[in-house]
């Protein structure tokens, strides 16, 4: 019989390994037989723990506002991201001249650059901090980038309003997943960190219509970056009154607050439940040791580097994120348009709109699915069929007569059968793209313990800032050098690689809690261990529901009775 006390033996025994003896170095293997073994026969009805019950729960409306609210940043993410392919066109001459292409550039990457450079120091921030301030100084950073923008009557205005604004997307794009991991019941964590993704998806669909629909405005630019001040400013005053989360501030050592977060949080929490909550979440969350900041930052950076299920947390976090942008995806994303009207297609905005549609609706099945199907199962759909359709474009692309040169495209004669055939592998390929990689990457808050999460987190987002900062800044360059066919036969044979690489190394994380992932991570990547694990978790969960559900009706029929 399965009783989480079970698993949490080797909970404190991976403490004990590669921690609390600080021998970093020795991993323990016998871990992943010991966790093996506790989860062989399945559970029976009795065995549903503390932690099960809670994590058991459907979210409370709590949480269903708190993820709501906190997904804002990932609409911040995507509109941010979204509205600049429009606004270069219709910015034409308002500042004096039409924009050079290296103008445009610059505009278009000082987002994604700002975005780099508070992804990486952010994580440090927010674990010292809280994720609450951190996201609240990132919406003044919105609101100041837009206006800075807003105003602009020169290029270089322009740039530094989308630098700024990028201070607020990375910061943003790394505390909003995070927030709402540790605020979610795991058998619900994958949906609420996909809704965030929805908001990203949302943003940039929402963006590129506003933008269309403006498109002929005098100044119409200056309206939609205008209307991105509204929900930063919303997020900012709402979370004035809202808490942080119960893990971070159990990290600070505030069990009273954390107390009343919990019993708001979750549904059905007793106080016996969420005193042993608490104690779960502390003995597996021992806090950094260090005096100060820079202490406790180098000393963070020591232990995600040297004990080795950290580190295997980092590796499979940071390269989730570069495969997500190294196969290409944001290419189409912002480059859609330009790419359409090069195979001849005149209303190559509205195809555009096809994509950014297709992102956003396909993001909506994953948020059914991802906890039901599980984030290994998903990605393993997702990468192959994008590989495939990679491939199919590529192909298709060696039967059209183009030409990409200074920046620019030569169709020889007018918009083929083959263009018409490209557009429908590239919707192909967006929809592989949106079912699993374009949002398991953003689950990574749940790779790492509580000590680590936020610089893992910082590390994770970083490599996607970078994955999208190369990716824009060269796919043309690709595009002249190694033609269309080229191009996209490099990042098929990229995704045949990632193929590889999760395959090998991607463990089931779906419905175990975020203690029980780093069990799953000692000793090696558990693939087989997580996935029994995993299903396990799922019965219990199904179980629990159905026991809950019974006794609701038993409760109904018997005041049913009474009344009689
Ligand atoms: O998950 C998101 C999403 O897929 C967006 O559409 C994409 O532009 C981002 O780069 C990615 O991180």
């Amino acid at each position: 019989m399965l009783l989480d006390t079970d698993l949490e033996s080797p909970m404190k025994a991976l403490r004990v390994n590669e921690v609390t003896s600080g021998d970093y170095g020795s991993d323990s293997d016998s871990m992943a037989a010991r966790l093996g073994a506790s989860i062989d026969p399945l559970p029976d009805e009795d065995s549903t723990s503390t932690m099960m019950a809670l994590e058991d729960e459907r979210p409370s409306l709590m949480v269903i506002f708190l993820t709501f609210l906190a997904s804002i940043s990932g609409f911040m993410f995507g509109y941010d991201t979204g509205y600049i392919s429009s606004a270069l066109v219709s910015i034409g001459d308002s500042f004096g001249a039409e924009l050079t292409y290296s103008e445009e550039q610059l505009i278009t990457a000082a987002t994604s650059l700002g975005a780099f450079i508070t992804a990486v120091i952010s994580g440090i921030i927010v674990d010292y901090f809280g994720r609450k301030p951190v996201l609240m100084v990132s919406n003044i950073l919105f609101v100041v980038g837009s206006i800075i923008q807003c105003a602009a009557h020169g290029v270089w205005p322009m740039i530094v309003g989308r630098f700024i604004m990028g201070f607020g997307v990375g910061t943003g794009s790394l505390i909003a997943p995070l927030y709402i991991a540790e605020l979610a019941p795991s058998s619900f964590r994958g949906r609420l960190v996909v809704l965030n993704c929805l908001g990203i998806t949302g943003g940039q669909l929402i963006a590129y219509g506003i933008g269309a629909g403006l498109d002929s405005v005098h100044n119409g630019w200056r309206i939609v970056v205008g209307l991105s001040i509204i929900p930063p400013a919303v997020q900012f005053v709402s979370f004035l009154f809202l808490p942080d989360t119960p893990r971070f501030l159990i990290m600070k050592n505030d069990i009273d607050k954390a107390e009343k977060v919990i019993t708001r949080i979750y549904n059905g929490a007793t106080p016996e439940l969420v005193h042993e909550k608490i104690r779960e979440i502390q003995e597996a969350n021992a806090g950094i040791r260090g005096d100060s900041v820079l202490q406790r930052y180098w000393n963070s950076v020591l232990e995600i580097h040297r004990v080795p299920s950290n580190f295997r947390a980092l590796f499979l976090a940071c390269s989730l994120q570069a495969i997500q942008q190294f196969t290409g995806f944001n290419s189409l994303m912002y480059f859609s348009a330009t790419i359409f009207k090069a195979i001849g297609f005149n209303n190559s905005t509205a195809v555009s709109l096809i994509v950014a549609g297709t992102n956003f609706f396909v993001t909506i099945l994953a948020f059914f699915v991802i906890d039901k199907v599980g984030r290994r199962r998903m990605l393993m759909l997702s990468l192959p069929f994008m590989m495939l359709f990679l491939a199919l474009c590529a192909i298709a692309f060696h039967f059209v007569d183009i030409k990409f040169e200074n920046h620019a495209a030569k169709l020889n004669g007018s918009v083929s059968s083959w263009g018409i055939v490209i557009i429908v592998f590239m919707i192909c390929f967006v929809a592989s793209y949106a079912i699993g990689i374009g949002n398991v990457p953003w689950q990574q808050s749940e790779l790492f313990p509580q000590s680590v999460r936020g610089l893992g987190a910082s590390y994770a987002t970083a490599t996607n800032w970078v994955g999208s900062l190369v990716i824009s800044s060269t796919f043309f360059t690709m595009l002249e050098n190694i033609t269309p066919t080229g191009t996209f036969a490099l990042f098929a044979s990229l995704t045949a690689v990632s193929i590889v690489l999760i395959y090998f190394c991607y463990p089931e994380l779906s419905n175990l809690s975020l203690e029980e992932v780093q069990m799953v991570l000692t000793g090696g990547f558990n693939i087989k261990t997580s996935e029994k694990l995993a299903k396990k978790r799922k019965r219990q969960h199904e179980l629990h529901r159905e026991r809950m559900s019974k006794k609701a009706e038993e409760l109904i029929e018997d005041e049913h009775f009474d009344s009689i």
